[in-house]
């Protein structure tokens, strides 16, 4: 079999799909996305799960892992020193990313102390949500001059979480721009991601709030990046936030314990050479994390010209559940042989 056994195209139903350009056995390993170009670990997951291959200290019967960075408070733990060791060279680089993750948890903590006394939220466009509406509420966000702390808009948890995995996407292109680490493209380039299908408008179209929830992190993320200088030219305006915000979703993978679909999700992570593998509720792929790699093999033989398709659902729920599931996260109504067979009950049928 070729290292490259398929080939990205054009689909029939819009968008790109990954085809098979030759007959694939069952159980190839046919894709390896080698490492996220960004990720997170939900705050509360931190000790449980290592900061470096996120393997879960509960599967090694463990109640959290030990090892620590010797800063205190960058929130990071380790299951091993080489996990450690490593992390530190390659992902470490300038010290930024203890640099974010100290500057994040401290606003936070000043945040809880002041609840109650933030700023009113932006209010969320009402319909009909345009991309011009889009448009002119980053560009007023970019001309707003940074608050005070004591002024800063308070972020929940998820937002608090989502700007550390903004943080990591900034920190992986400054890694890259620098060109000193010879692994940091195995998360593929910026060019790369820029090239993931852009979900900005079905999603402020499907959850206005959530403008205002990037605007949010947006002036967060801006406040952190005052004291890490590295950073800046990334933030001079809103293009590079606004882009992952705009991949990020229907793109994202979710990190779960043991790498079981199913269990425990403990954050999520871009993993930009795979996110081209459309969704099937009868996938003929299967993806398994190892370690800070995304692996992806065949579930059964493929003939030449068929389409890879992974599943981005609960294959357990019924088709009714899998269709809404997919218009909502991800935009499209269903339209696969399953979701036609089980079709009692599908809108048209
Ligand atoms: C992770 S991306 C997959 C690659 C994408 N098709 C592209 O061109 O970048 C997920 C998006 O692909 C599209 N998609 C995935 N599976 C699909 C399907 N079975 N039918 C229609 N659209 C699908 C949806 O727009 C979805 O939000």
């Amino acid at each position: 079999m070729n290292p490259t056994p398929f080939l990205r195209q054009s689909t029939w139903y819009g968008g790109r799909g990954i085809f098979a350009t030759q007959p694939i056995p069952a159980s190839a390993l046919v894709h390896t996305s080698a490492a996220p170009y960004a990720s997170v670990i939900y705050r509360h997951f931190r000790k449980e799960v290592c900061g470096h291959c996120f393997a879960y200290s509960f599967d090694a019967r463990r109640s959290t892992w030990n090892i620590k960075l010797e800063a205190a408070g960058t929130g990071i733990w380790f299951c091993s020193e080489a996990c450690r060791d490593e992390w530190l060279q390659t992902e470490n680089v300038g010290e930024l990313v203890e640099a974010v993750n100290i500057g994040v948890d401290r606003l936070a903590k000043n945040m809880g102390k002041r609840s109650g006394q933030s700023t009113p939220p932006v209010a969320s466009p009402s319909p009909p949500v345009t991309q011009e509406l889009i448009d002119e509420a980053w560009v007023a966000a970019e001309s707003t001059p940074l608050p005070r702390d004591a002024a800063l808009p308070a972020l929940d948890e998820i937002e608090l979480d989502t700007a550390r995995f903004i943080l990591s996407a900034l920190v992986r292109r400054y890694i890259q721009d620098l060109d000193i680490t010879p692994s940091s493209l195995a998360s593929g380039s910026w060019t790369d991601l820029l090239e993931l299908q852009n979900n900005e408008l079905p999603l402020i179209r499907g959850r206005p709030e959530a403008l205002s929830s990037h605007l949010r992190v947006y002036t967060f993320v801006r406040h952190i990046v005052r004291g890490v200088p590295a950073l800046a030219p990334y933030l001079a305006t809103s293009e590079t936030i606004r882009a992952v915000f705009a991949r990020e979703q229907g793109n994202v993978f979710g990190m779960y314990e043991a790498s079981k679909e199913g269990e425990e999700m403990f954050g999520w992570s871009m993993y930009v050479s795979a996110s081209f593998f459309n969704h099937d509720c009868a996938p003929n792929i299967r993806k398994e994390r190892v370690g800070r790699a995304m692996r992806f093999y065949t579930t059964r033989d493929v003939a030449v010209g068929e389409e890879l398709c992974t599943s981005y659902v609960d294959l357990t729920d019924d088709v009714m559940e899998r269709r809404k599931q997919l218009s909502l996260n991800w935009y499209f109504d269903c339209i696969c042989k399953r979701c036609e067979n089980e079709g009692e009950g599908v809108p048209g049928k």
